[in-house]
């Protein structure tokens, strides 16, 4: 959590970047943490550069929005290589909704952290499946920080760890909400239909 170094006296002796990676279920609070230590970087007058992936539109074209409306602004990329172009001389780099992207996020973020970067991403670490997310735990491999964050099952009220799809749809890229996704704890999860609702 406590992951804020001074970098003061990087003249003298140029620091080392990392990679952190905040992971876990729908609700349960990435995009508010990856907000809360960017906002904390920006407060320390360090040059922060956000991105997102431009196919999530959802809440707003730029900004990254969480769940309970908080709101950073950001760059949609098509690609990960162009973060690599538009991150320039930032010293910390955020993204969210990391997921989507293609496993060529990893040398991206490797190069950045290279270059001496701080880069934090944010995003789901399991599908509606409960099957890992594309490059998510190659990149809890590479990074040298992983924070697992939690939400509240919405029918026992326990700790919640995978994100339930109500729809039928299989397709694993399907953007939405609570329209869409419930936030439920393994055993819910595993009921799936056949849940207790008045729990
Ligand atoms: N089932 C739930 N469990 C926990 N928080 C929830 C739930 N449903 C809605 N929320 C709201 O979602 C917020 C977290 O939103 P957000 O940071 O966008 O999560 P994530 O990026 O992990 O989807 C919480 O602070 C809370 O207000
Ligand atoms: C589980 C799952 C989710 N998605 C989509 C649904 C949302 O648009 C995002 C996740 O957003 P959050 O900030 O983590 O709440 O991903 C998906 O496309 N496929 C899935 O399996
Ligand atoms: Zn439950």
């Amino acid at each position: 959590m406590f992951i804020e170094p001074s970098r003061k006296k990087e003249i003298l002796h140029p620091r080392t970047g990392w990679i952190e990676v905040i992971c876990g279920s729908m609700f349960s609070g990435k995009t508010e943490e990856l907000i809360r230590r960017l906002n904390r970087a920006k407060i320390a007058r360090q040059a922060v550069e956000i991105f997102k992936p431009a196919l999530d539109k959802r809440y707003h074209q730029e900004d990254i929005v969480s769940h309970n409306e908080n709101s950073i602004r950001s760059t949609p990329v098509q690609t990960a290589n162009e973060i690599l172009l538009l991150a320039g001389n930032c010293e910390v780099v955020g993204l969210d909704e990391v997921q989507f992207f293609d496993t060529s996020i990893l040398d991206v973020c490797n190069s950045l952290a290279d270059k001496g970067k701080r880069v934090i991403v944010a995003g789901l670490d399991m599908d509606f499946q409960g099957k890992p997310f594309g490059c998510m735990p190659q990149l809890m491999s590479i990074a040298e920080y992983v924070t697992k964050v939690h939400a509240i099952c919405v029918i026992c009220g326990d700790v919640a760890s995978h994100s339930y799809r109500i729809s039928p749809s299989q397709e694993r890229v399907l953007l939405g909400e609570t329209d869409i996704y419930e936030a439920r704890c393994r055993r819910c999860f595993n009921l799936g239909e056949k849940v207790d609702r008045n729990f």
